[in-house]
C-alpha cells in the first residue's frame, strides 16, 4: 500500500517533480543506461520558431520555477514504487534513478530578458540521460510563463501609463497557471494582481474592487455600497449590477458623499455595455458630483485590440482589470518551444554536433553548443540584433561584425562600435547552482530597462519590424556543413 495523504487524495506525501515527464524520457533514459550511454557527455538547446502573438519582441519567463524544478529533482519512494508497479523496468534500473542527482550545466537567458524566434534561451549540458529527463518539464514551464509575460507586455504596450490590474485566476487553466501566470504578467509589465496567494508568495501588490453578487445580496445598489463603505476604507464600487448610469453611479456617488472622509472613494468599475460611451458619461456624473479625481475602472474580456480601440474611441477610462484573454492567452495558446540536441559525445570521447533536419528551411534546427549575443550600438544604446556563435567564438573581439539573414543572406548588414553582450548565462555548472535569483521587482524593473534599448520599430503591436536573429559566418557554415554531411550519410 502506498502513503497516500489520505483515502480519497491523490497526492503523495513525498510527491516529485520527477515522474512530472513524459514516459518517452524515461524509456530513453532505460536505452541510453543499459547500452552504457547515460552518462555521454550531451548538449540541449531550448528555443522557439515562431514569435507569439506575432510581437516583435518576447519576454522570458520561469526561470524561477525551473530553478525550483531542478533544485528538489530526486526520485522518491513513491515515485520508483509507481515505476515498479506500473512499468517493465528492471530493479537496477529502478536502483539507478533513485540515486539520481543532477549534475547538469545549465545556461538560461535570465526573466525580464527580451527574446526572439530561433535563438537558444536555455540550454543543458551533461549526462544525456539527465538532459533528457528534464526536458519536459523545462519546456512546460519555459513556454507558459513565457508566453504569459509577452501577452502582459502587449497589453502593458497600449495601456501606457494606466493601472493594469491581473483579474485571471477564475479563468486560468487550473491553479499553478493562475499563481505563475500572475507572477509572469507582472513581469511583464502589470501593477498587481487579484490573487491574494500569489500576492504572499511573490510579493505582487495585491488589490481589488468586489462583485455583482455584494449588490445583488442586498437586492439594492445603495444598500450594497453602503455596506462595503462601512467596512472598507478604500473603495472601488462596481457600478453596472442594474443600471450604471441611472443607479449604479449616482449610488456610488450618494454613498461617497454620505460617508465622506470615512473612506477613500477611489472609483468605480464597469464590467459590461458600451464602454466608451458609458465611460464619458460616468466621467461626466462624477466631475459633475464633485469627485474629478475619483477613477474608472474597466473590465470585461478586455484585451489590447479592445482596449487600443477604447483609447481610440477616447474611453474615459482610467485603470484596466484584465482576465481571460491574458491568463489564457487567449489568441495564441502555446508558444511552441522546442529542446533540441545540438551536440554529443562520441565512444571516442569526441563531441559530435548533431542536427534534426526538415523539408522546411526555417524547421532545420542548428548544430552546436551556441551562445547568444546581444549586439548594441555604443552610440545610442540600440539592440541592432542577436548574434548566434558557436560556442568558442567571440564577437567582442572583432572591430566589425557582418550580420546576414541566416535564411534569406542577401539581407546582411555590417555593425561596427558596438557592444556585444552574452545573454546566455550560468545558472548550474556541474549541478551546482551557482545564479542566485533575483527578486521579483528586479526582474520587473529590468524587463522594462532591457525593452528601452529596442528600436520602437520592433515594439508595436502590429506588423512589427523583424528584430534580427542571425548566425555567426562560422555557425553559418557548420551548418551547412552539417547538413550536407547528413545528406551524404543518408543517401
Ligand atoms: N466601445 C467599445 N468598443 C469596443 N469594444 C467594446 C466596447 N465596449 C465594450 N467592448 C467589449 O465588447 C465586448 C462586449 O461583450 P458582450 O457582448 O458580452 O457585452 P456585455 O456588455 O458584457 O454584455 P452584458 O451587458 O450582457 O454583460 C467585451 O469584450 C467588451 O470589453
Ligand atoms: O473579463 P475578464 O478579463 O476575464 O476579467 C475578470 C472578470 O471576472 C469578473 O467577472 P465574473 O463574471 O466572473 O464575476 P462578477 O460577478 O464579479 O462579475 C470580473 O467582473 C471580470 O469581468
Ligand atoms: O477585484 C476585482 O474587481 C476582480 C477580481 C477578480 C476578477 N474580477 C474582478
Amino acid at each position: 500500500m502506498r502513503d497516500r495523504i489520505g483515502e480519497d487524495e491523490k497526492m503523495y506525501k513525498d510527491d516529485s517533480l520527477a515522474l512530472h515527464t513524459d514516459l518517452y524520457q524515461l524509456n530513453m533514459m532505460k536505452t541510453y543506461w543499459e547500452l552504457g550511454r547515460a552518462d555521454l557527455n550531451s548538449v540541449f538547446e531550448c528555443y522557439f520558431r515562431k514569435m507569439p502573438f506575432k510581437h516583435g519582441y518576447a519576454i522570458f519567463a520561469g526561470l524561477e520555477r525551473v530553478i525550483d524544478y531542478l533544485d528538489n529533482l530526486s526520485f522518491s519512494e513513491s515515485d520508483i514504487a509507481y515505476l515498479r508497479d506500473t512499468t517493465d523496468y528492471p530493479e537496477e534500473f529502478l536502483s539507478y534513478l533513485r540515486e539520481f542527482k543532477f549534475t547538469c550545466t545549465v545556461r538560461s537567458v535570465v526573466e525580464g530578458e527580451m527574446v526572439f524566434n530561433d535563438e537558444p534561451i536555455f540550454q543543458v549540458e551533461g549526462p544525456l540521460a539527465q538532459c533528457q529527463l528534464v526536458e519536459t518539464a523545462v519546456l512546460n514551464i519555459i513556454n507558459y510563463q513565457t508566453l504569459i509575460a509577452t501577452k502582459a507586455a502587449r497589453i502593458r504596450a497600449v495601456c501606457e501609463d494606466d493601472l493594469v490590474m491581473e483579474f485571471g485566476t477564475r479563468r486560468a487553466q487550473e491553479m499553478d497557471a493562475a499563481i505563475w501566470g500572475t507572477r509572469a504578467a507582472y513581469i511583464g509589465g502589470f501593477d498587481s494582481t487579484s490573487n491574494v496567494r500569489a500576492g504572499k508568495i511573490f510579493d505582487i501588490p495585491v488589490s481589488g474592487t468586489h462583485a455583482h453578487s455584494l449588490i445583488q445580496s442586498y437586492l439594492d445598489d445603495y444598500e450594497g455600497f453602503k455596506a462595503y463603505a462601512s467596512t472598507h476604507k478604500d473603495c472601488v464600487f462596481l457600478v453596472d449590477t442594474f443600471d450604471t448610469l441611472k443607479s449604479g453611479v449616482p449610488n456610488a456617488i450618494r454613498v461617497a458623499k454620505e460617508m465622506g472622509d470615512k473612506i477613500n472613494f477611489l472609483g468605480v468599475r464597469i464590467d459590461s455595455g458600451d464602454m466608451a460611451y458609458i465611460s464619458k458619461k460616468v466621467r461626466k456624473q462624477l466631475d459633475a458630483a464633485g469627485f474629478p479625481d475619483a477613477k474608472i475602472y474597466a473590465s470585461n474580456d478586455l484585451d489590447e485590440s479592445t482596449i487600443l480601440n477604447l483609447k481610440m474611441q477616447k474611453a474615459k477610462i482610467d485603470v484596466w482589470g484584465i482576465g481571460t484573454k491574458l491568463i489564457t492567452a487567449y489568441d495564441q495558446p502555446a508558444l511552441g518551444a522546442v529542446y533540441k540536441l545540438v551536440s554529443i559525445e562520441n565512444s571516442q570521447g569526441k563531441m559530435i554536433d548533431t542536427i534534426k533536419l526538415s523539408g522546411n528551411a526555417e524547421k532545420v534546427s542548428t548544430p552546436g553548443k551556441k551562445q547568444v549575443w546581444r549586439i548594441t550600438g555604443k552610440k545610442d544604446g540600440k539592440s541592432e540584433g542577436d548574434y548566434v556563435t558557436l560556442w568558442n567564438e567571440d564577437p567582442r573581439k572583432n572591430d566589425e561584425l557582418y550580420m546576414f539573414h541566416p535564411v534569406h543572406t542577401f539581407i546582411n548588414k555590417t555593425v561596427t562600435n558596438f557592444d556585444a553582450r552574452p545573454i546566455l548565462k550560468d545558472i548550474y555548472v556541474d549541478g551546482e547552482r551557482i545564479y542566485e535569483l533575483p527578486e521579483l521587482v528586479d526582474i520587473k524593473e529590468y524587463a522594462e530597462t532591457n525593452l528601452s534599448t529596442l528600436w520602437e520599430e520592433y515594439k508595436r503591436n502590429l506588423n512589427p519590424q523583424k528584430y534580427p536573429v542571425d548566425l555567426s559566418m562560422e555557425c553559418w557554415q557548420h551548418k551547412m556543413n552539417t547538413i550536407e554531411e547528413v545528406r551524404k550519410s543518408v543517401k
